[in-house]
């Protein structure tokens, strides 16, 4: 039986639950609620890899470049060495070119609703930086208005990612009360399903997390308890969380 390497996320507490990091190539449903952590936990993924000498690509199709790097720096992670050596990049999919900002940036996509374009960015950023992870948020900003292609165009994305050997946190948004991850064509094509969540409990907002599938390894089956601090995200991997009158409870 070979062993499949695994891509360390470099999240405290995180990898335990999948027994190291997340099996190369695999491209992970990172799914959850406005405010759950899915930006910060895709930008730590990234900046992790830059540390280790793996180079990344971030799509920001729901922030301005700019914003993406104010909010990074906000945690210590300093990108712009990285993005000047060349080791990293950020895809423009938010400006559609508008701007004097967007004038700067390196990749731009000028449309969203034509993923061939997006798409063509992508690869060529990937291909740039020689990227061994890529992180797009949120991919649900390509079919919001049209769920049906959704699958075609996860299908698409994940022969691109997966291909040119990337390991990738696509970022799906769902709302509050909504029990899935992101609709029945992205969650069955994805590799991997992570789920935050943000529960008011006896009158606190409490964040967790549960790996709900990760092909290629086996993984945790607990709802854990993590915290967002200066520093990013802290999983509590030894901690376990029961929410009382969830979806989840099944009480
Ligand atoms: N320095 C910090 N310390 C603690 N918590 C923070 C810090 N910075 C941000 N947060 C928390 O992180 C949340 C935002 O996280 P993030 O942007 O990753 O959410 P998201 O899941 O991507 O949300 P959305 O889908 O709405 O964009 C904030 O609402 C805040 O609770």
């Amino acid at each position: 039986m070979s062993v499949i390497e695994k891509v360390k996320t470099g999240i405290p507490g995180f990898d335990d639950l999948l027994f190291g990091g997340i099996p190369k190539r695999n491209i992970v449903l990172l799914s959850g609620g406005p405010g759950t952590g899915k930006s910060i936990f895709g930008q730590q993924y990234l900046y992790y890899g830059l540390q280790q000498g793996e180079p990344g690509v971030l799509v920001a199709l729901e922030e301005h470049p700019v914003q993406v790097r104010r909010n990074m720096a906000h945690f210590g992670w300093d990108i712009k060495k990285y993005e000047d050596s060349g080791q990293f990049a950020i895809v423009d999919a938010f400006t559609g070119g508008i701007g004097e900002a967007a004038k700067r940036e390196k990749y731009v996509v000028t449309s969203i609703d034509d993923v061939g374009e997006l798409i063509d960015v992508v690869k060529t950023a990937i291909k740039d930086v020689k990227a061994e992870r890529v992180v797009i948020d949120s991919v649900s900003t390509l079919y919001m208005s049209k769920p049906a292609v959704a699958r075609s165009v996860m299908m698409q994305l994940k022969r691109v990612l997966s291909g040119l050997g990337a390991t990738s946190i696509l970022v799906s948004q769902v709302s509050v009360t909504e029990r899935g991850f992101g609709g029945p064509g992205v969650e069955h094509a994805a590799d991997g399903i992570v789920r935050l969540d943000l529960d008011e409990v006896n009158g606190e907002l409490v964040r967790s997390l549960i790996v709900w599938k990760m092909r290629g390894t086996k993984h945790d089956m607990k709802r854990r308890p993590f915290d967002i601090t200066d520093k990013g995200i802290v999983v509590y991997s030894d901690r376990v969380i029961k929410l009382r009158g969830t979806m989840y409870s099944g009480e």
